[in-house]
This record gives C-alpha cells, sequence and structure tokens, in this order.
C-alpha cells in the first residue's frame, strides 16, 4: 500500500474532497510500467541488449535528478556554507591503497560450476539459512513474528529470493544458523567457503555445486596515460578527492575547524550482482559532505536549530537483540541519552531527515539504523543510515558516519603533507607527550618494506592511540592495524613510547569526519515510489504526487481546441513562464483534456493550465491542481503569478484560492 506522500500545497478541505491515495494496492509491475513509458529511465545501451547494473535517464528521470541535486545544494552546501568540490573521477592507485580501497574494497564471490552465474557469497549463505530456518519454523508449527518478517524486509534488499521448504531442522542446527546470521558480515571468504561446504549450500535455483569464494575487489581499474605505467581507479566514492585536497581547504577556511566540504559526482562499484534496478547499479551519481571536527569537542553551534526534530531510530542494542522496532525520539534526546555519539553526527541525522522530507519522502517509511558493531569499518565511531522503505524492503539510501581521523591520518602518514590543524594556544601549557622510538635497524628487517608506513603511521598516531599502544608493549607486544588495513604485531624491542614533557604554544590535531553520503540513484527510486498512487476511479491511472521543489516540469499548459488563437495564445503563456524560470511544457496534441491531464498526472506535474474560448474573450484561464484536480480561474498573467509562488512554494494552494476564483467547468476524471 502506498501511503500519502508529503505533497508540497495543503489541500484545505473546502476547496475539493480529500484524495484517496490509498485506494489501490501498490503495484510495482504498473509504476515500472509507467517509468519506463515516461521515461524516467531505461537500461543503457538497450538495443544492444544493456548491461546489467548501468543504467541512462530520460529527460524525466534526469530533470526529477537535477532538481533533488539543487534541493540538495541549497539545503547543504549554501545553508550551511558549505566548501564545494568538483575533484577528478579517475584516482591515482596509491591514494586508494592508502585508503585502503586497494586492499579491502572487495566482496567474496562463487560461482555455479555449471552456468557460471554468480552470486556474492555472504549474500547466499544469509539467503540460504533464513530460508532454512523458515522452512524450520514452518515444519514446526511456528508462526513468524511480525518484527522477524520486517527483519526479512530489511534484508531483501541484498539478497537473492530463495524458497522455504518446511522441513525441521536439528535443535543444535538452528542455533548454528542463528549465530552465523548474526555474524554474517564478519566473515572471511575461506570462512564462508567452509559454511558452505558444511551446510551443503549449492546453488538454489539448478541445485548445481558452487565454487570457492573468491575475493573481487569492487573497483573498475585502468591506466593513465599511454605507457601504462601510472595506475588508477574510477573512484568508488568522493571522499578521497576532499581528503587530499584538505590542507587547501583548511587555509581557504582560514585555518580553522568545524567546516564542511561538499561535492556531487559520479562514483563507480563493479557490484557483483546488480539485480535491483537503480538501488544497486555500477556508476551512481552520489552527494558526499565531510565535515572536519575538532576530536575533543563534536558539538554543534546550529544544534539547537534542530533539537526538537523527530527521528525514527533503530539503534544497535535493539538490533542485537534480534528486534527490529523503531522509537521516535528527537535528536536532542538521542544525544543527551547518548544513543547518537555526538551533536555533530545529530546534527547531520536531522538535517538528513528534513531534506528527505522536504523532497518528497514519506518520513513514515524513513528511519535511522545504527550500525552494530560488526557492520563498522574499524576505526568508525558511531555510523547511522537513513533506511527508506520501498517494494525492495528497507534499503540504505544515506549513510552518516564518524570516520574519526582515520582518512586524514593515513594520507598524512603517507604523504606527509599536513593535514593537521593548528590551534595558536592562549597560553602556552606544558604538556606530557609520548614520543616514539624504534629500533631502526631491527624494525627494517622486521617490516621490511612496510617499516616506513608503519612508523609514519604511530608518528601520527593521538596520544590516546600511543597510550593503547605502550600498555600493549609493557606486555611483550602491540597489534596495530594500519592503513593498508593489515595487522602489524610489534615486539617491545623494536618500539619504546616515552613520555617527554614540552611546552607548546600550538595545540596540533588532525581532525574528526563526519561524513554523509547520499546515493541520488536510490533516493530518486525511493522517492518515485513514495509518490507513485492510482486514482480510485481506475488503477490504471497513476499518478505520481511529486512536490513541485522537485517535479521535472512545473506546468502544462493546453488548449481545450486546436483553434489556432488558442494554439498561439498558449505558445505566448509558455514563453512568460519561462521567462519566469518556471519549467513548462506545452502539450498542443489533438488528445482529449482528460488524456492530457492524465499523461502529466504520470510525469508528476503539479500544476496545469487550460485556456479556451473565455481565455480570447476575457482573458482568463483555469489552473488545476494535480493530485485533487480542483481548479482554479483567473486573469491569465494573474494565474502566471500564483503558479511562480507556487513553484517557488511562497504560498501554497489555499493561498492560491485567495488569489483566484474557483472554478468547477471542466472535470477532468
Ligand atoms: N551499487 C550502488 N548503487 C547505487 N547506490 C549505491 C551503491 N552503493 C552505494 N550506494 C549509495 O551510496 C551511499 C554511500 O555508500 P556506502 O559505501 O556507505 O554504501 P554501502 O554501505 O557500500 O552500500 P551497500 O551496503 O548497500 O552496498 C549508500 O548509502 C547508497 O545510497
Amino acid at each position: 500500500m502506498v501511503s500519502a506522500s508529503a505533497a508540497s500545497t495543503s489541500h484545505p478541505s473546502e476547496l475539493h474532497p480529500p484524495v484517496n491515495k490509498t485506494a489501490h494496492e501498490f503495484d510495482k509491475a504498473v509504476l515500472d510500467a509507467l517509468l519506463a513509458r515516461r521515461f524516467f529511465f531505461s537500461p543503457a545501451f538497450e538495443i544492444y541488449g544493456g548491461v546489467a547494473g548501468l543504467y541512462d535517464y530520460g529527460p524525466t528521470g534526469s530533470g526529477l535528478q537535477a532538481n533533488i541535486l539543487d534541493a540538495w545544494r541549497k539545503h547543504y552546501i549554501i545553508e550551511e556554507d558549505m566548501l564545494e568540490l568538483d575533484t577528478t573521477i579517475m584516482t591515482l592507485s596509491e591514494v586508494l591503497k592508502t585508503s585502503g580501497h586497494v586492499d579491502k574494497f572487495a566482496d567474496w564471490m562463487v560461482k555455479d560450476v555449471k552456468t557460471g552465474e554468480i552470486f556474492r557469497a555472504d549474500h547466499l549463505v544469509e539467503a540460504v539459512l533464513e530460508a532454512r530456518l523458515k522452512g524450520d519454523k514452518e515444519a514446526r508449527g511456528v508462526k513468524e513474528e511480525a518484527p522477524i518478517e520486517e527483519a526479512d524486509d530489511k534484508k531483501k534488499k541484498k539478497k537473492k529470493n530463495v524458497k522455504s521448504v518446511a522441513v525441521k531442522l536439528p535443535d543444535e542446527e538452528v542455533k548454528e544458523f542463528e549465530y552465523i546470521l548474526a555474524k554474517i558480515d564478519d566473515y572471511t571468504g575461506p570462512q564462508l567457503g567452509e559454511i558452505m561446504k558444511k551446510y551443503k549450500i549449492v546453488n538454489p535455483e539448478t541445485n548445481n555445486d558452487l565454487t570457492e569464494p573468491v575475493e573481487f575487489n569492487l573497483m573498475f581499474e585502468s591506466a593513465i596515460g599511454p605507457t601504462g605505467q601510472i595506475k588508477g581507479y574510477l573512484r568508488p566514492e568522493t571522499a578521497q578527492g576532499h581528503f587530499v585536497n584538505f590542507a587547501r581547504l583548511l587555509e581557504f577556511n582560514n585555518g580553522k575547524v568545524p567546516f564542511a566540504s561538499a561535492q556531487i559526482g559520479r562514483s563507480f562499484r563493479n557490484e557483483i550482482a546488480p539485480r535491483q534496478g537503480l538501488l544497486r547499479v555500477r556508476e551512481f551519481t552520489m552527494a558526499e559532505i565531510e565535515h572536519y571536527v575538532d576530536p575533543l569537542d563534536k558539538v554543534h553551534p546550529r544544534f539547537d536549530e534542530v533539537r526538537d526534530v523527530v527521528l525514527t531510530l533503530l539503534p544497535k542494542d535493539v538490533q542485537m537483540e534480534g528486534r527490529t522496532e523503531t522509537t521516535q525520539m528527537t535528536v536532542g534526546d538521542a544525544v543527551a541519552k547518548k544513543i547518537v555519539d555526538n551533536e555533530t553526527l545529530g546534527y547531520f541525522l536531522a538535517r538528513t531527515q528534513l531534506f528527505l522530507v522536504k523532497i518528497g519522502m514519506d518520513a513514515t517509511r524513513v528511519r535511522c539504523r545504527q550500525h552494530m558493531a560488526n557492520e563498522m569499518a574499524h576505526y568508525a565511531a558511531d555510523c547511522w543510515d537513513f533506511e527508506i522503505q520501498s517494494s525492495y524492503g528497507w534499503i540504505e539510501c544515506v549513510g552518516c558516519a564518524d570516520r574519526s581521523a582515520y582518512d586524514l591520518s593515513v594520507h598524512a602518514a603517507r604523504t606527509k603533507a599536513p593535514l593537521r590543524v593548528q590551534q595558536k594556544l592562549d597560553e602556552p601549557r606544558v604538556v606530557e607527550k609520548l614520543v616514539p622510538t624504534f629500533d631502526a635497524k631491527a624494525f627494517g628487517m622486521k617490516f621490511k618494506k612496510e617499516a616506513g608506513m608503519l612508523k609514519e603511521f604511530i608518528f601520527a598516531m593521538e596520544k590516546e592511540q600511543l597510550q593503547c599502544v605502550k600498555d600493549e608493549l609493557a606486555k611483550g607486544s602491540s597489534t596495530v592495524q594500519a592503513p593498508d588495513g593489515n595487522k602489524y604485531e610489534i615486539s617491545s624491542d623494536l618500539l619504546k613510547i616515552e613520555p617527554t614533557t614540552v611546552t607548546e604554544h600550538m595545540r596540533e590535531f588532525i581532525p574528526n569526519v563526519i561524513e554523509p553520503s547520499f546515493g541520488i540513484g536510490r533516493i530518486l527510486y525511493s522517492l518515485l515510489e513514495h509518490s507513485y498512487w492510482a486514482r480510485e476511479q481506475d488503477k490504471a491511472r497513476g499518478v505520481l504526487s511529486l512536490p513541485a521543489l522537485v517535479a521535472p516540469i512545473k506546468c502544462l499548459i493546453v488548449t481545450i481546441s486546436q483553434d489556432p488563437a488558442l494554439r498561439t495564445l498558449i505558445h505566448d503563456i509558455s514563453r512568460k513562464m519561462r521567462k519566469l524560470g518556471i519549467a513548462s511544457r506545452v502539450d498542443d496534441s489533438s488528445a482529449s483534456i482528460g488524456k492530457k491531464y492524465a499523461r502529466n498526472d504520470e510525469l508528476g506535474t503539479p500544476f496545469g493550465c487550460t485556456v479556451d474560448f473565455a481565455s480570447l474573450q476575457k482573458g482568463t484561464m483555469t489552473l488545476r491542481e494535480r493530485d485533487s484536480t480542483a481548479q482554479l480561474i483567473g486573469p491569465i498573467d494573474t494565474v502566471i503569478s500564483v503558479v511562480d509562488e507556487l513553484v517557488k512554494g511562497t504560498i501554497d494552494w489555499k493561498g492560491a484560492a485567495g488569489k483566484l476564483e474557483s472554478y468547477s467547468g471542466v472535470q477532468d476524471v
């Protein structure tokens, strides 16, 4: 069932009866047909048979995306005074080696030995074990509880659908399966291989055996220049482009934090099995913010403005108990109760909630899910995903992570670039520092070509990290997880960390980074589902209730007759609207007025202007509102300026009704 999404205009009942947007069950096939017919998007290279995970946007999809991005720029970059960037897509391999992507940005895949069909190993194990547990419940006659259904729903996003068969499992096995499922994000490829062998997991459709899991890096590799000696990758995220420019950004911001950089751009991931339309693709638009903040002071100067924003939270401890019920809470309370780690992270969660609702997302189908420890990168302090519910289940559309100082530290360690903030202290202060000293020869012999990188990494550590290493060294050795993602055991004879007293006039620190990362394609598709409904009278009459803010076309201009004078008039009106910057569309086809309106309901066009013979005699024009089909009438120029105000959001439909007369001349539904 599709619930009503927030429309841009209010619909006072005195103007027209309320719209029933839930008269029909949501039918994905009908929506898909509409999106194809109205060319929102289509498979890329379709006439050549297409390629999975690559899509082209048509005029409507491109217009919608451009408007979402425009709203995003205004909501974040302009409103928050962020520093905008446009960095290269082609990325030097060294950058992605340092960030850990070359070694770690990989998934494990398995292949059907006969058909060659490919699966993501973790997704397949998850799907099969869940189906077996479901079958076990059926065999035992246990009814599925709603929350478990919902958990399945959440995971449906990434898995192949596996049918359950009512077979009772040994109690021991049920426990083992539940344990594996809780830890599914933790397993290495060989471990997944063991699980597949032990529980005889085969291709669920063909029953054919599968190969051992093979690691597959999701980045598209390339070579820069004709010699092929400079290795590069198409970036898998825009974030690294921010970090490598941090020193310049900091200088631009007069050396002060907090501040944020923001970037909109394409990213590429060679997904193993892209099966869910725009939700898992190989090339997509991201909008990413990197907010740099003092690690000792994560308060946000504007937190008070969002303190009362209510979020729907799914915290990690609830998930640890296998439950999925959410809690509604203000962000102020969530930070005060330490459910959300800090004010800055909370601020961005609230601002993101406001953004999603502003562009028309149904707030009742948006939730913030906290990452569990096994989902987070080892360096991340706290992560929340904005998940949006669609027919694919609950899908992560925005990730909000506190990435701590990881990225800047590793790039600083690798390049020696000054990716640190220096703050002049009001008073000099005497501090105790921890200083690492190495047995250079022995250290070099043990760690060989990694020795330099390891040393730099340890030199760049914050005091707290050095203290942990020192404490471990006191017990004989310390294991350090380095920027390359590997763990190195350093014995106490190779490294000493001693306290030294120094007088400081400056405080130096590497800022922490809070990163809201938006997948625009996922947001766009979810918005289409949330906006879609069908008229009560006819299931085939689909409407996209996109707010005027993001609708690709704001106003349809039509005439009820093919009379040449009327045709000239609608082109004049269109010219006037274009001058005001209103994206309008003339439909001078010979289709009936009802058909023209229906066509534009499918395009999500919020307003329609119609001229008839009275327009020639009295200079009037009618104005139709898409969702309610209510109509108003007034002088042509007044109607145009009302449309302008409606589109800008300075008045709503009630405001429009105050400026025009109500009209019931032509009923289009
Ligand atoms: N293959 C993809 N297709 C479309 N959008 C994507 C894809 N991968 C990531 N995104 C978008 O980019 C955002 C940030 O990327 P991030 O690296 O956090 O995703 P992720 O955790 O790898 O996603 P997933 O677990 O679904 O693969 C996501 O919230 C999502 O909206």
